[in-house]
């Protein structure tokens, strides 16, 4: 679990988090969303500690960031995956390389146990065949599925996605989010995710969390937030056309 407590931070005066309190609960899948500018990916680098903040508490399973000495910052961070947008794959290592580099880096496994490690979760992912691929030979929503199994592999307490989803087509990003919420619920890892997408919100949305102005607009999850009068989630909710055509419908009764 993740508890983010009063959260300030500002760059030149510009207030981008004033005051954010929040949980991000083990086992679920915790959505961030919130409109361009809005702070989402300032908030995040907050809680990986790539910012530091002007005020506030970032605290790890009971573990106040700011208090960790930098051994155990080190250790928190080897508990941590993460999944960007690009999915940033090493072009001249096979899948199954990609895959096992993260063992290398922070395990003291040899060679053939961070193999069959690699393999196995290549397997979860529907990948194994693929292993001996470079990136380059594979589609995008493979290497984002290849992403996902290098930032799992370490089996992280805490998984963090920014936009896991970009560039992907519906269908791809469906899997890729239904394989998100499997792995988080299956290692009871703490996933938190920043998204633009509305169709991930609605299918993986266990927690959501809605920023605006700076501060916590909304909160609520997938099935309350297409019944919230919150205008600010509501314009957001609502700016994708499918979903406007969906409460129109709604609307009549249809
Ligand atoms: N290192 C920085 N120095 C100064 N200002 C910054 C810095 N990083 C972010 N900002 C500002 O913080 C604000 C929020 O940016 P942020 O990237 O968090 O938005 P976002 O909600 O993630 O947007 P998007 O959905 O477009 O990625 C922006 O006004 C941005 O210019």
């Amino acid at each position: 679990m993740i508890e983010i407590k009063d959260l300030h931070k500002s760059f030149n005066e510009e207030i981008i988090l004033n005051g954010i309190d929040a949980e991000f609960i083990a086992g679920k899948t915790n959505m961030i969303i919130g409109s361009s500018g809005s702070g989402k990916s300032v908030f995040l680098k907050n809680m990986l500690g790539l910012f530091k903040p002007d005020a506030g508490e970032i605290i790890y399973d009971g573990e106040r960031l700011n208090e960790m000495d930098e051994d155990r910052q080190k250790e928190l961070r080897e508990q941590m995956g993460m999944l960007f947008q690009h999915s940033a794959l090493f072009d001249s290592m096979t899948v199954e390389e990609n895959v096992m580099f993260p063992l290398r880096m922070f395990t003291k496994m040899r060679r053939k146990e961070r193999q069959e490690r690699a393999n196995d979760i290549l397997e979860r992912v529907n990948l194994i065949n693929l292993n001996k691929k470079k990136p380059s030979e594979i589609s995008g929503g493979q290497q984002k599925r290849v992403a996902l199994a290098r930032a799992v592999v370490n089996r992280p307490k805490f998984l963090f996605c920014d936009e896991p989803n970009s560039g992907l087509d519906p269908k791809t990003a469906t899997i890729i989010d239904n394989l998100i919420q499997e792995l988080t619920h299956e290692s009871n890892m703490t996933t938190v995710i920043i998204s633009h997408d509305m169709n991930s919100v609605l299918e993986i949305g266990e927690t959501i969390i809605f920023l605006k102005d700076g501060k916590i607009a909304w909160k609520g999850n997938n099935k309350q937030i297409f019944k919230t009068d919150n205008e600010s989630v509501t314009d957001f909710v609502y700016s994708s056309e499918l979903f406007r055509k969906v409460r129109i419908a709604q609307n009549k009764g249809l």
